[in-house]
């Protein structure tokens, strides 16, 4: 596909004996936000996961195929997954900030990645707070602890953490799943705004949500991509029967 940020070609992956992912291809969109929707255990986040090589960090996966990022496949031996995890950040589903202050929370990335001086630190803490519509609500309070901040400011913390390290790709497993309707909100307005410069991928639970903010929506089952288009045929034009009976409630 023309603009792909991210491409998967015959993507398998086995936890042990469990072949969790099935030759899965896929291109993925520059400047889109591409929603992952399916039952329990299709296969989502371990899709989600194959993007930065976090399953590298457990011991029984096995995987053949490739990902490529900007062509290059990041699972070629000769890749730093620190630099790649830097271009490909990840939100979880529960908001997981360090025990630390606000401002050290953001800091924490680039200072690992080098970065010592206190205007340019101060510079990127504003910025990614900023980014991540949640700086007038902190800045006050920049040296209190994170973990005094709602679940809702915590998730948007994590977001200005993720986006501190300037990153190129942002993966959002379930990312409001832990959140009030109006933090969920919050979140979805802001991922429309991160797409402006990032690539959004985002795994859901909830369907309304993936209509709302998506462009793009590929709906897994049982390890398949059974279906990936445009949001709106997902939702309003499915070509493969499961795809509606999921997307009707039939099933999952
Ligand atoms: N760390 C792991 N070790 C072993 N098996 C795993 C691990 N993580 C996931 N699996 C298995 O891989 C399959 C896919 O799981 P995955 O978590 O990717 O599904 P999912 O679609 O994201 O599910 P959910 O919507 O419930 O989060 C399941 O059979 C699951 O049991």
């Amino acid at each position: 596909m023309e603009n792909s940020k991210i491409s998967t070609r015959k993507l398998n992956l086995y936890y042990g004996d469990n072949h969790a992912l099935k030759d899965v291809d896929m291109d993925i969109k520059a400047n889109a936000i591409t929603a992952f929707i399916g039952p329990s255990g299709c296969g989502k986040s371990t899709f989600l996961k194959s993007l930065n090589r976090m399953n590298d960090l457990i011991d029984s996966v096995r995987i053949e195929g490739t990902v490529s990022l900007d062509g290059e496949n990041i699972y070629d031996p000769k890749v730093d997954t620190t630099l790649l995890r830097k271009k490909i950040g990840m939100v979880f589903q529960q908001p997981n900030p360090f025990p630390m202050s606000i401002y050290d929370n953001i800091a924490y990335g680039p200072r690992v990645h080098g970065i010592k001086s206190k205007t340019k630190l101060d510079e990127i803490v504003e910025n990614s707070l900023r980014g991540a519509a949640i700086f007038d609500e902190v800045k006050d309070r920049l040296k209190k602890s994170a973990l005094g901040l709602s679940g809702g400011q915590q998730q948007r913390l994590c977001i200005a953490r993720a986006l501190a390290v300037e990153p190129e790709v942002l993966l959002m497993d379930e990312p409001t799943s832990a959140l009030d309707p109006i933090s969920t909100l919050k979140v979805e307005e802001l991922m429309e705004e991160l797409k402006k410069k990032y690539t959004v991928v985002v795994v859901t639970h909830n369907m309304q949500q993936a209509a709302r903010v998506s462009d793009y929506t590929a709906f897994f089952l049982v390890g398949e991509v059974v279906e990936f288009a445009t949001t709106d045929n997902i939702f309003s034009r499915p070509s493969d029967k499961r795809t509606e009976d999921y997307i009707t409630g039939r099933f999952g």
